[in-house]
């Protein structure tokens, strides 16, 4: 439809000739004025409109959210503004709309405008529709009705408010500010009554000396929207053996039966004493408007309503393809609506006698004519979104195999649509969730805005330390305050200088290893941390801290280290008391694992050297796709949260993700992420990162497989292929550039949001979280844990420790391979086994588990994740302990190789992490999880035992 009329019908008019009347002129000279009910650039820009108006008689233009769906929903029309709106740094779909909006209305009206100067404002106008989400809220209606009043900026605009019992209070307080309103959606004659009331009290609200004639009003009152209700009930009876003759008589009749009641009305209400006053200060009867007047019963005579209709002082407003009909062959005469009013009341008595409830029809014509409106603006919307999403640069590409969960897929996408979820969560409304205190966490939804405001500020701490000559940077945080940054580096910053660091681990060898690459002299550290007391990057500062003022002066020892903390954390205190070369600060209302686009990811990125503008425009194109107008079918955060959340209430919750090459690490932030949110309660998605792959068929029918793909690379691609035939749920999705890694933050985050709110839990707190760290705490106050109990094995180096219970399982087991063999032969359908590891984070560690998680998976069916403590305990830790009791957990400590003292603290980072995993084990164990622990003397021979024992026992 591009460069074409969107749904105009050209009307032949010069098949016509000069001398015979234009039937749409003689409407005029019978008090009727044509409108056309259609609206969309080309019209006005081809100049079609203002032939219609200077040439065919057409005194004015409805729109409505349907009409601009078909408008600017199906062609290219509007990408030229829709360009220069996005390059102007409007992304807010609501607002593009708008201004794609205001543009066509304007245009309209000063089409319309020698209209409105002939007739001195008695006609010419053009009407906008209030947002349909608004109908039954008249403060919002309000608000929204003087916005569009004021910014529209034209005296012949008029402002389209539903008769809805919310909108016509509404109406009243419009009108008496002088603002002109074209009532829709109107079906029954009391609510005209009402609505012709709400118009005169509105009028004589204007104070004493307000020039009247200045304010105009239309009650559209809606007519084939009713004959199509009462024929198909009309059809009902006669299916159901009622007298076909009688009832047949009354199809197509009714509507107009009920316009003729409502002209009589009219008639009556704008006359007489309290109108006449009104009249004398130049008011102007509020004109009814037939609306709705294009045949929907092709059988019927395509001119049916507007012919029958003709009454002085009204209007009709004709689709196209009815003004081209009229034009063609209309045969309107004078006062056609005053005729046979008794035959109308008869009409109407013989449809009540039939058993049809007339009020009751128009009261669900105007539910749904709400409904309708709602539904088209989703698909307006909806549509402008894919639009700035393809005009933006490119969108991220969904591909979804849901196999046998596809319905329960789509019927909540269908769910949320028309419940508006979307526009709740965004309007921070808590009751989608929990209703606790999820409305308190939800800053991150602008933050791509925020951060756009920030750019300067960010940029110029880039240019700073490109300046300073850091050889590295070293960020000291633990999850959502470091996990985003690992993933910045991972993709847009892989070996990049500075050299960029991450320390999220208590083992004495990563630090060790860690401290081996650096000179203090030329690092600039990072401390990152929300709350500011977070065990870990207190205790990592203190140590770099130390090893700064031993080599270059506690003066010049601040310089090196920059802040990111909430305002008011211990950690700003002790930043400006030891004088931090920068404090960032996060915002209070957004969580850790929602912060990576806030100055959590975005500070590291800045001093990784990322392009920044490029990464912020991408988080902004995903803010604006996954806004509050984004409806789910187009919104792609809201479609992956609500699968997820489907897939995970059906069973299908260990959330399987793979990824190609380049987008390898963002599993471990959405791991964060997804298992923080949501499990807890008992419910939620346990998160399976970095899996060793297998065959299809050593997948069990718990998964749901997320794969993250760039372009041109393969993400186990036959894999995939084969997995969905077995009918495994798989969502694809695929980037074309590493930039979009911006997108894929920002749609995680509202997934996560939707999934919580399907699996009915809080995604913003962590409950479970602080119960290990508690445990931990104590251990160190009475002095770090200390293995007094007795292990249920020992040998070759490794010791295995089990609570009571566990070791009731384990009993009689006379190798490790049998205590191993006891304790995973407890894993049942849907259960999961976590191996979790406090020891070094590297590459050769993470292969030997990487093998035993190979080897678990194919001999029990189960999901086999893997964390390094204590970087698990501030992510999937809290589902571990908080989230389905469905987990088998192995617990690895080992002898640190060389410990490593805490400056000033008096303990190693040794007796940390000792004291974190007992902690964690402690919890476990007290919340009744099949949890073991397996200590290693020396880690690397240790893990080669383990490896060879757990193959061995699953054979
Ligand atoms: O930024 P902070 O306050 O140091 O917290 C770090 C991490 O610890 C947690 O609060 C709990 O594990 C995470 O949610 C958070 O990302
Ligand atoms: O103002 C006009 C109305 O929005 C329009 O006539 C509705 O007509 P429909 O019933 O064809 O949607």
């Amino acid at each position: 439809m591009a460069g074409q009329t969107a749904g105009l019908i050209p009307v032949p008019f010069l098949a016509l000739s000069e001398q015979m009347m234009n039937p749409l002129k003689e409407l005029g000279k019978y008090g009727q004025a044509p409108w056309l009910d259609n609206l969309g650039r080309g019209l006005v820009r081809s100049g079609e409109l203002a032939k219609l108006v200077n040439e065919e008689g057409i005194k004015g233009v409805t729109s409505n959210p349907a009409i601009f769906e078909k408008s600017m929903g199906h062609s290219d029309e509007y990408n030229e503004e829709i360009r220069s709106l996005l390059d102007a740094g409007v992304v807010e779909i609501g607002e593009v709309f708008n201004n794609l909006a205001f543009t066509d209305i304007r245009s309209a009206c000063d089409v319309l405008k020698t209209v409105y100067d002939e007739t001195k404002g008695g006609d010419g106008f053009v009407s906008m529709e209030c947002n349909p989400y608004l109908a039954n809220d008249t403060e919002a209606t309000l608000t929204e009705a003087r916005h569009l009043w004021k910014t529209i900026d034209r005296k012949n605009v008029m402002i389209k408010v539903p008769a809805t019992d919310a909108g016509i209070p509404a109406i009243r307080t419009l009108l008496s500010e002088g603002i002109n309103v074209n009532v829709t959606l109107l079906f029954a004659t009391e609510y005209y009554r009402k609505v012709a009331e709400a118009y005169i009290a509105g009028l004589e609200g204007l104070p004493k000396d307000y020039d009247l004639s200045t304010v105009s009003s239309v009650a559209s009152f809606f007519i084939s929207r009713i004959d199509s209700k009462i024929d198909g009930a009309l059809d009902k009876l006669i299916a159901n053996g009622g007298d076909k003759a009688k009832l047949e008589a009354l199809k197509g009749k009714v509507a107009i039966a009920n316009a003729k009641l409502a002209y009589r009305d009219y008639e009556k209400i704008f006359s007489g004493p309290r109108w006449e006053k009104l009249a004398k200060r130049g008011a102007r009867p509020q004109r009814l408007l037939w609306a709705s007047t294009g045949t929907k019963n092709k059988a019927y005579p395509d001119t049916l309503y507007v012919d029958t209709l003709v009454g002085d002082n009204t209007v009709n407003t004709m689709p196209p393809a009815t003004v081209a009909a009229e034009r063609d062959h209309g045969k309107p005469t004078a006062n056609a609506i005053k005729e046979d009013l008794k035959g109308a009341e008869k009409i109407l008595r013989d449809l009540a006698a039939a058993g049809i409830n007339l009020d009751e029809i128009t009261d669900t014509l105007l539910v749904e004519g709400v409904d309708l409106f709602a539904v088209a603006a989703d698909q307006l919307y909806g549509a402008i979104a894919g639009k700035c999403d393809e005009l933006t640069g490119k969108k991220l590409r969904m591909t979804w195999s849901l196999g046998v969960d596809k319905e329960a897929v789509d019927g909540w996408v269908k769910t949320w649509t028309k419940k508006g979820y979307i526009r709740s969560l965004w309007a921070q409304d808590k009751t989608i969730w929990t209703n606790s205190d999820e409305d308190k966490w939800l800053g991150w939804l602008d933050a791509p805005t925020t951060a756009k405001a920030n750019l300067a500020q960010l940029e110029a701490f880039s240019a700073k330390v490109k300046a300073e000559g850091w050889t590295d940077v070293v960020l000291l945080g633990m999850g959502g305050s470091s996990l985003g940054a690992e993933v910045l580096r991972e993709v847009l910053a892989k070996n990049g200088t500075p050299k960029f660091h991450i320390l999220d681990s208590t083992s004495p060898d990563e630090v060790g290893t860690l401290n081996a690459k650096l000179d203090p002299a030329k690092t600039l550290f990072i401390v990152a941390s929300k709350s500011g007391s977070t065990l870990e990057p207190n205790l990592f500062k203190d140590f770099f801290y130390d090893r700064v003022v031993s080599t270059v002066g506690k003066d010049k020892a601040g310089s090196h280290f920059v802040a990111i903390t909430d305002p008011g954390s211990s950690l700003e205190k002790d930043a400006k008391a030891e004088g931090f070369a920068a404090i960032f600060e996060g915002k209070k209302n957004i969580g850790g694992r929602y912060s990576v686009l806030s100055n959590f990811g975005l500070v590291p990125a800045a001093a990784m050297g990322i392009d920044l503008k490029a990464f912020v425009h991408n988080a902004l194109a995903a803010e604006a796709a996954c806004g509050p107008l984004s409806p789910p079918p187009t919104n792609p955060g809201a479609q992956l949260g609500i699968a997820l959340g489907t897939l995970a209430r059906a069973g299908k919750n260990k959330l399987t993700i793979f990824a190609s090459k380049s987008l390898e690490s963002f599993g471990a932030w959405a791991e964060q992420l997804i298992a923080e949110s949501t499990g807890k309660h008992g419910k939620g998605i346990i998160p399976v990162d970095g899996e060793p792959a297998g065959s299809a068929a050593s997948y069990g029918q718990d998964r749901t497989f997320v794969v993250l793909k760039l372009k041109g690379e393969e993400a186990r691609d036959a894999l995939v292929t084969a997995l969905k035939p077995l009918g495994h749920p798989v969502i694809e999705i695929e980037v074309d550039e590493p930039m979009q890694l911006a997108r894929l933050y920002y749609v995680f985050e509202i997934a996560t949001a939707v999934a919580g709110a399907a699996l009915q839990i809080n995604p913003f707190d962590q409950p479970d979280v602080e119960a290990a760290k508690v445990k931990a705490r104590a251990l160190m106050e009475a002095g770090g844990a200390k293995d007094t109990d007795k292990p249920v094995f020992q040998g070759g180096g490794v010791s295995v420790y089990a609570d009571a219970a566990n070791a009731k399982t384990l009993a009689g087991a006379k190798s490790l391979e049998d205590v191993l063999k006891a304790h995973f032969k407890r894993v049942g359908r849907n259960d999961y086994v976590a191996l979790v590891a406090f020891i070094e984070r590297n590459a050769e560690h993470a292969a030997e588990l990487d093998a035993m998680r190979a080897a678990l998976r194919d001999a029990t069916g189960a999901a086999v994740c893997l964390g390094f403590g204590p970087r698990f305990l501030h992510s999937t830790g809290q589902a571990y302990k908080g989230g389905p009791a469905t987990g088998v957990f192995l617990q690895v400590t080992a002898a640190p190789v060389h410990d490593v003292a805490v400056p000033g603290r008096g303990y190693s980072f040794g007796a940390v992490v000792a004291a974190q995993a007992a902690g964690d084990l402690g919890v476990l164990v007290e919340r009744g999880r099949r949890a073991v622990r397996v200590h290693l003397d020396n880690v690397d021979q240790g893990l080669a035992t383990l490896r060879g024992a757990i193959e061995a026992a699953v054979k």
